[in-house]
């Protein structure tokens, strides 16, 4: 799995324990998943369909910097499923796994469509016009 983004955790980013916000960590991983999504479906229309549970194990403060990793685990018909993991880039400890993140490819009236791929495909060359 490749850790691809990372963030630098600031004052905006914290709850009232001076952590980070859960509700941040969250809405950065579904930005990035449905990115990642979009592009191993070579399809701009994703949406985020089902996650399950979300284990925080360690938590990050100000200054910290973090890095998010996910890695498609299953192609289905119309579905995608990830695994994603956020870890400080420093010490590598985990800070949260989400065992499953479904997307759904989706037609231009917000339906279910066959996304027609089966295996991981480099993104270098997605969304070129
Ligand atoms: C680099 C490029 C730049 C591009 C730059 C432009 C971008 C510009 C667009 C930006 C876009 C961003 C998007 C961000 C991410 C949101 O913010 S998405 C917003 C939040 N999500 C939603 O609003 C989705 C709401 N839900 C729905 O609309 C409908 O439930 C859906 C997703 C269309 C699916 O409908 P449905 O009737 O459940 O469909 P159904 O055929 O039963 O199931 C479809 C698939 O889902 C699976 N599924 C259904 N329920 C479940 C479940 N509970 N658990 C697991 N799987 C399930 C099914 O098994 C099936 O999979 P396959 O077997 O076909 O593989």
């Amino acid at each position: 799995m490749n850790f691809h983004t990372r963030k630098w955790v600031k004052p905006e980013d914290l709850n009232a324990n001076g952590t980070l916000f859960g509700g941040s960590l969250l809405k950065w991983i579904d930005e990035e998943a449905a990115i990642y999504a979009m592009c191993q479906l070579d399809n701009k229309r994703v949406v985020t369909k089902y996650m399950s549970e979300i284990n925080f194990l360690s938590s990050a403060v100000q200054g910290d910097i973090i890095e998010m990793g996910i890695v498609a685990t299953h192609f289905g018909n119309t579905s995608i499923t990830l695994f994603c993991e956020v870890r400080n880039k420093v010490t590598r400890h985990s800070i949260l796994t989400i065992n499953k993140i479904v997307f759904v490819n989706i037609d231009e009236n917000f339906s279910p469509v066959p996304h027609g791929k089966t295996k991981i495909t480099s993104s270098s060359d997605k969304f070129k016009d």
